[in-house]
């Protein structure tokens, strides 16, 4: 069904009535949905609904993390939908992340514990170091210094996994993988691991394609998982004069000529080239709109015309963590 994939694809068993959402093979052999819920911006008051509205959809997984500061609701969500018996947890696909106060080996296992804790769950089924570099440790999630500057922490990121790794080993986490690394970054690791990762979740969409990326990770057997794929409109740090990929012309006139919306395209143009994908919403309408993406196909042109869009590293990146540019770990220096 999909072209381009860079692992297989097959489909994932459901238990309720949804449609079946096809997965990504992992090199571990486990499978990922490729179509999921983001909840980064997703209020506490809000985001409880939006993932008991995503169960209804048919989504099965959830992108979560300690920073994003909502997993307890997440957590209240999940449980819910097991007690109705519209899922059961071995239904759900659930990734966490460790946040960068956390990447000293011995809070590795604190930060794992709290989100295990705040999600109500046993284990996670995904695992992810969010970004490269860290930050001091064991306060805020956003620590500064007297300057105003984040304050960073220099443990590195080797040291880190070796504990990511005793995750698996303790059965807390079925699979680890990092996010926002470099292809130097991620070869070092591979370099120094026990365990590879299975992913590198990493922002991409038609003004950031990634496609140097894609094809070095899937010769390393790690598949790219991909966050803002709607660019991201609700970002925080985001200028007034932004430009809108929602609103991108190219998008909407491919979106048309299919009968759908500019948010399918961009959704669907993800699945095309085999990477899972995880809009955020908060709507309930826009929820189980993008899930209506298994029921058309762009062509080998619209394909084409939507790599045609791309801006590069620097400008066609939405979520660039500037404030930690100044870390020697900070990734996006490099070309990909
Ligand atoms: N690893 C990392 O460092 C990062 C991971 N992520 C993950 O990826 C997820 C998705 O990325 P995110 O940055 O949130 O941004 P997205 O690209 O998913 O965009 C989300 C925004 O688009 C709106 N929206 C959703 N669906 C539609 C639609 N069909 N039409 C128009 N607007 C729509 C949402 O509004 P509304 O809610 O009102 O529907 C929201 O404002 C995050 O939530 C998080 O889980 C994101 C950034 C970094
Ligand atoms: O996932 C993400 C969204 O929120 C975080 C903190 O605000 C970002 O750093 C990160 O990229």
């Amino acid at each position: 069904m999909f072209r381009d994939t860079t692992a297989s694809t097959s489909s994932h068993h459901l238990t309720s009535t949804a449609m079946a959402v096809p997965t990504v093979k992992f090199n571990n052999g486990k499978e990922i949905p490729i179509l999921g819920l983001g909840t980064w911006k997703s209020k506490p008051g809000e985001v409880c609904d939006a993932v008991k509205w995503a169960i209804d959809a048919g989504y099965r997984h959830i992108d979560c993390a300690l920073v994003y500061g909502n997993e307890p609701e997440v957590g209240e969500a999940i449980a819910t939908k097991i007690a109705e018996g519209v899922v059961k947890r071995e239904d759900l696909f659930i990734t966490s992340k460790l946040w960068n106060t956390y990447h000293r080996p011995d809070l590795v296992q604190k930060g794992l514990n709290q989100t295990l804790k705040d999600l109500r769950l046993d284990y996670l089924d995904l695992y992810l170091v969010h970004w490269p570099f860290a930050f001091k440790e064991e306060g805020e999630n956003f620590p500064v210094e007297a300057d105003g500057s984040v304050a960073f922490s220099d443990v590195d990121y080797l040291d880190t996994w070796k504990e990511m790794e005793k995750t698996v080993e303790s059965g807390k986490v079925r699979s680890i993988g990092i996010s926002n690394f470099n292809k130097e970054q991620t070869q070092r690791l591979l370099d120094n691991c026990k365990i590879k990762p299975v992913t590198n979740q990493i922002e991409s969409h038609p003004w950031l394609n990634q496609n140097a990326l894609k094809e070095w990770s899937a010769s390393k057997g790690i598949v790219l998982t991909v966050y803002s794929p709607l660019g991201s409109p609700d970002r925080p740090f985001a200028k007034p004069d932004d430009p809108v990929l929602l609103d991108e012309p190219v998008v909407k006139k491919i979106a048309e000529k299919h009968g759908k919306g500019p948010g399918h395209v961009l959704i669907r143009y993800q699945i095309q080239r085999g990477l899972p994908v995880f809009p955020k919403s908060v709507n309930q309408k826009r929820i189980q709109s993008n899930f209506n993406v298994f029921d058309f196909e762009l062509t080998k042109e619209d394909m084409e015309a939507l790599q045609g869009l791309e801006k590069g590293n620097v400008k066609g990146r939405c979520v660039p963590y500037d404030d930690a540019k100044k870390h020697k770990y900070w990734p996006f220096h490099a070309d990909f």
